[in-house]
């Protein structure tokens, strides 16, 4: 069974693939010459060649002995071609996974990219190190051993070469309904990997909301999806294996009914006869291995659609302006840099498939010296517009200059109303922008008003935090955020609602860091809450897609 994207995969490794295709076919040299020592000292025995016997055993265990040495280069050259495809695979479905356009994709899940990511990679794994080697192997072996058993017997040559045909033509079909099969398995796996992640990460709203039961009952029920899929692939498979063995079996008795029938008659001498016998089991060696390995890659060839959804085995694509690896990329040691206007104008959005704009002729000014802040009601554009100037949306019309050039993303560092903070340490969280002094830490975390609770925790700032930052409350992740923003010294500020976890004293500290700020940044902030939009100059209201009073 071919899948050319995983074929293209590993002859980007022409090298270790080749290295491996050799070594296997040299061990299956081996398998030939050992059939043949092993005929010539059993003929010798018959002979009563006791010095033949002796050479011939020597010959069997010298044998032996290469073929280990020659399976353990080649185990190790398979695991390498395996090891690199799976790397390079990854590292293209990681890029191609981690886009900001993601953000706003409805159909995306976690769970489902995390299995494709994980389990699914490495699926592909024994395809690639173990079947692929097979098939090359089949092609350079199965020939030289027909040929032989042709010259020695044309009837036992044409009984195992009809049996190699049979077996690797004969399971064909099932092989086909079992990669159908295997398509629907992957995707019960994937559903239930989706659902098991949002379930726990949802398992406190799910408890408040009385849900577990309703969980676990939907849960199970994916799960039993999951264990009739396996046993719809398990009995075609089972199918599959079978029609194999017979073809295979059929053509080892048929070869052997010829050889004994050249021996009744007396026709060819021993070493011949049992040639016969040891070929016709040797040249089906390769057809039970490519077998096998077809079963061992099975789950990897399955999760290839979704790998290929997901972009795995496109071309590196150029990262467009605007896009969220750009913002990453290039800022891994920050230096300060200003800007004194940030301009918008003409800006037009609409989602796809909306029936309407949510921005319309959209203009804006927000200059450096002053904090900005954007107001509207719920579901205005507030977001959209913030997305727009990250560059995780595409706008359909209008221009994002700052100081007459186009906005780059790596011009604006973010505080978003949810933050997101990874395992790891308060330094390492505040440090994703690039190296920091500790002095910078400091300053930074002074500014954003935290920190005197960094320096309460027993390991100050090498104080681990959980996954997502649970293990802070929701007004020291937002401060930590913007303080980790603070360190990225980019010329525009964009804050999402700063203050919404916070108690009016932190918020009012929170708002004059933000006033500080803005004398060196572009500042701009979302804000529902009117009591700290006093001392704001620039108070930009969104409504319906427009801005009643844009800056001056
Ligand atoms: N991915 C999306 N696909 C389609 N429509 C969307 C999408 N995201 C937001 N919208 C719609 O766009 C409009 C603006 O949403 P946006 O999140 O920008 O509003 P907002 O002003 O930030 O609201 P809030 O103050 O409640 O956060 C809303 O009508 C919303 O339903």
């Amino acid at each position: 069974m071919i899948v050319p994207q995983l074929w293209r995969e590993a002859a980007r490794f022409p090298a270790t693939l080749a290295w491996s295709v050799t070594l296997l076919t040299l061990v299956s040299l081996t398998h030939l010459a050992q059939a043949v020592a092993i005929a010539w000292s059993m003929s010798a025995v018959l002979r009563g060649q006791a010095h033949d016997v002796l050479v011939a055993l020597a010959l069997i265990v010298g044998i032996a002995l290469l073929r280990l040495v020659l399976c353990l280069a080649q185990a190790s050259a398979a695991a390498r071609l395996g090891g690199r495809v799976r790397q390079a695979v990854r590292r293209r479905a990681m890029r191609a996974a981690l886009v900001s356009e993601r953000l706003h994709d409805t159909a995306a899940r976690d769970g489902s990219m995390r299995a494709s990511l994980g389990d699914g990679v490495d699926g592909i794994d024994a395809y690639v190190s173990k079947y692929l080697p097979a098939v090359a192997q089949l092609l350079l072996t199965c020939p030289i051993v027909v040929a032989g058993l042709l010259a020695l017997s044309p009837s036992a040559g044409l009984c195992v070469a009809a049996g190699v045909v049979l077996a690797l033509l004969g399971p064909m079909a099932w092989k086909r309904m079992a990669a159908r099969r295997g398509l629907d398995h992957w995707d019960s796996y994937e559903a239930l990997s989706a659902d098991l992640l949002e379930s726990l990460r949802g398992m406190a709203t799910l408890r408040t909301l009385g849900d577990v039961p309703g969980t676990r009952g939907r849960l199970d029920a994916r799960s039993e999806a999951l264990r009739r899929a396996t046993e719809r692939v398990m009995r075609v498979s089972l199918a599959e294996t079978a029609v194999t063995d017979l073809a295979v079996q059929a053509g080892v008795v048929a070869a052997s009914a010829a050889a004994i029938a050249h021996a009744v008659a007396g026709q060819a001498p021993s070493i011949e006869v049992y040639l016969i016998l040891l070929l016709a089991s040797e040249a089906f060696r390769p057809v039970r291995d490519l077998s096998r390995h077809w079963h061992a890659g099975f789950l990897g060839l399955t999760a290839v659609p979704g790998l290929d959804r997901l972009g795995a085995f496109a071309e590196q694509r150029a990262t467009a302006p605007g896009h969220a690896a750009s913002a990453v990329e290039g800022d891994r040691a920050p230096t300060e840099r200003r800007a004194e206007e940030l301009r918008v104008t003409g800006l037009g959005f609409r989602y796809p498939g909306a029936p309407d704009d949510v921005l319309r002729d959209l203009d804006l000014t927000a200059r450096r010296g002053s904090l900005s802040a954007i107001v509207g009601a719920s579901g205005a554009g507030k977001s959209t517009l913030f997305d727009l100037l990250l560059g995780f949306l595409t706008p359909h019309s209008g221009r994002i200059e700052l100081d007459g050039r186009p906005l780059r993303p790596s011009d604006i560092a973010v505080v978003s109303q949810r933050p997101v903070l990874f395992a790891g340490t308060i330094r390492d969280n505040l440090a994703v922008t690039g190296p920091a002094t500790e002095a910078e830490l400091v300053a930074a975390c002074h500014a954003a008003g935290i920190l005197d609770e960094i320096r309460g925790f027993p390991n100050g700032f090498d104080t681990e935090v959980t996954e997502a930052g649970t293990s802070l409350s929701g007004g020291q992740r937002q401060r930590l955020a913007l303080a980790r923003a603070l360190l990225a010294r980019r010329p525009v500020l964009l804050v999402d609602e700063p203050t919404s976890a916070l108690d009016a004293g932190r918020a009012a500290n929170v708002i004059e860091t933000l006033h500080r700020v803005a004398r060196d940044r572009v500042v701009i902030m979302i804000s529902h809450r009117p009591e700290t939009l006093t001392e704001v100059a620039h108070v930009l209201r969104l409504d319906s897609g427009h801005l009643d009073r844009s800056a001056p």
